[in-house]
């Protein structure tokens, strides 16, 4: 028995059911009619009710237990470790489903324990009820909260989507072959997100990261790595929309310190190509990156292929490691329903030594070996010397899982593994409620683009046509579109002119990051400077592009 199944069994409940939750029969039908008695003076009774039973069954193989007013959420021996920061995951978690506002999240000695903080009386009331509903017990619910406590409150969800039906086909019938990025299209196909903004989502499992930074072996750390970046393709599975493409010199912070540990910046240095640059950073690890991509439009699909690398650095353990992102493939771009598939190889590469341990991941491409494979990732851990070390399973739209090598065995050309337990280093949160209605966006992805004070005026979320499309005005949008753009190829044909009159004009500088020449590829690498600017609200050097 697990330490979890025993203290949810000392405090006298039994262990959880289907949802995550075990509920008496008899009391849950008084409990039911109590519901039914609420609602008619509540009516937003059903919507918390919906909220808790999605919330409870994203974690299936988890404890809940109520205990004195506290709802605790127990994790099992593996995942305890997997989450070393589950406050964090968790808070996360709560967050996709119910007002950030309504939660405060504290860990204690191993167990976590969160409270429910509610905004007003009517919503203790509902919670009462929700929990009663979860599990029989008296159950105290923290009055309403003065002030949010730790972390500010942010939004959960964005306009839903207009429907103006626009046939993509007609749009792109005579762009065969050409680059995605170079043709015209009205944000009647965007998301209301910058590609900045779409990259920063890369860290959206952060915690993967902090899991990683712990391990003290390095191919085990390798491991969380692969399921670090198949964990950024997730949302691909659902999003097939485009994300604005960023002005030159457009910039965008995400400063998540307060609640998920991280703080990232990226600019656009570069438009033909167009080419981001992030940093990206944590107490545990940094993460950076370039990122660019060809994309080629080949008619019934489009493919994109990203050009740049990644990297993240440890300074617990001093591991580097970086790696390439695969393929991605949209398709049915005539007709049907568009759908994206990744696939290649992808390797983790130790960035200090070539020769190190290296982790070497293969996209399986939907059709290889029929459906029972679509999505799925697999791979392995080598060790410097070659040696089998960590196997890993799963897909890039739910779980990755993995496991040690205990031997190995058959041919070197044919290899077969006798491996630990697996377990889980990456799963997917479910989807919040109705994000099917706004673009699919996950919480996080929705609180990218929400205004926020203090912000450099390049930032993204200034951005006027992105705004007007978030709020469903895309005719207002487009036009906008076509004046900053228009805007942009001013600038670039002044530059021009001038170089034609033998001035010599210096291409864009980036702000906020330096070309590095230093390594065999060229790469921008953050100059440390943007934060510092923020608190000085020293903006004085950006360029106005808006
Ligand atoms: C014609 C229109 C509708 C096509 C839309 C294409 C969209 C869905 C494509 C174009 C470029 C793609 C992105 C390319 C690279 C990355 C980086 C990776 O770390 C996560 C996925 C992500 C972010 C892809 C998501 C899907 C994407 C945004």
């Amino acid at each position: 028995m697990s330490s979890s199944e025993a203290a949810t069994q000392q405090r006298g409940h039994s262990s959880t059911s289907q949802t995550g939750v075990n509920v008496d029969g008899n009391k849950s039908k008084s409990l039911a009619q109590k519901v039914r008695k609420r609602e008619k003076s509540q009516p937003n009774l059903q919507g918390y009710l919906q909220k808790w039973t999605n919330l409870v069954k994203g974690f299936q193989r988890r404890w809940f237990v109520l205990d004195q007013g506290v709802l605790s959420y127990y994790l099992d021996q593996s995942e305890a470790h997997q989450q070393s920061r589950g406050s964090i995951r968790l808070k996360g978690a709560l967050i996709e489903h119910v007002d950030a506002c309504t939660f405060s999240v504290t860990n204690s000695s191993g167990d976590l324990n969160f409270r429910i903080k509610a905004a007003s009386e009517a919503e203790r009331q509902t919670w009462i009820v929700a929990l009663e509903l979860a599990k029989a017990g008296t159950v105290e619910v923290a009055s309403p909260a003065k002030s949010s406590e730790g972390g500010r409150c942010r939004r959960t969800r964005v306009p839903d989507k207009p429907n103006y039906p626009l046939s993509l086909w007609s749009i792109v019938k005579n762009c065969i072959g050409k680059d995605l990025t170079k043709i015209p299209m009205p944000v009647n196909f965007n998301e209301p997100l910058s590609m900045l903004q779409r990259l920063t989502e890369d860290y959206e499992y952060s915690d993967i990261l902090d899991v990683a930074s712990n391990c003290e072996d390095e191919c085990e750390q390798l491991a969380y790595m692969a399921a670090f970046t198949a964990s950024s393709y997730a949302t691909s599975s659902n999003r097939i929309n485009k994300p604005f493409n960023p002005l030159l010199g457009e910039t965008f912070e995400c400063d998540r310190m307060d609640d998920l540990g991280w703080r990232c910046i990226a600019e656009q240095v570069s438009h033909h190509p167009p080419i981001a640059a992030l940093h990206c950073e944590s107490k545990n690890w940094q993460c950076w990156q370039e990122f660019t991509m060809t994309s080629k439009f080949r008619g019934k699909y489009m493919q994109v292929i990203p050009l740049g690398t990644a990297f993240v650095s440890f300074p617990k353990t001093g591991t580097r490691y970086s790696w390439r992102k695969v393929t991605t493939t949209i398709n049915n771009i005539i007709v049907g329903k568009l759908w994206v598939d990744q696939e290649g190889e992808m390797e983790i590469v130790d960035a200090n030594s070539p020769q190190g341990s290296k982790c070497i991941l293969t996209y399986v491409p939907y059709s290889y070996f029929g459906r029972e494979q679509q999505r799925s990732v697999k791979g392995v851990v080598l060790n410097r010397h070659k040696q089998a070390k960590w196997l890993i399973r799963g897909t890039w739209d739910e779980q990755i899982e993995i496991a040690p090598v205990l031997r190995t065995q058959g041919t070197p050309d044919n290899p077969s593994y006798s491996t630990g337990a697996y377990k889980v280093a990456w799963r997917r949160r479910p989807a919040p409620v109705e994000s099917e209605k706004y673009y699919n966006l996950t919480t996080l992805a929705c609180q990218l683009n929400e205004p926020e004070d203090g912000v450099a005026p390049t930032d993204s979320r200034h951005r006027p046509d992105q705004r007007l499309m978030e709020q469903g005005l895309w005719d207002e949008s487009n036009q906008e579109k076509l004046r900053l753009e228009e805007k942009q190829r001013a600038v670039r044909r002044v530059r021009e002119e001038k170089a034609k009159q033998g001035f010599k004009v210096p291409d864009y500088q980036p702000l906020w990051f330096k070309r590095e020449n230093a390594s065999e590829n060229a790469m921008h690498v953050y100059n440390h400077k943007y934060w510092e600017a923020k608190t000085t609200q020293s903006w004085s050097d950006c360029p106005d592009i808006y």
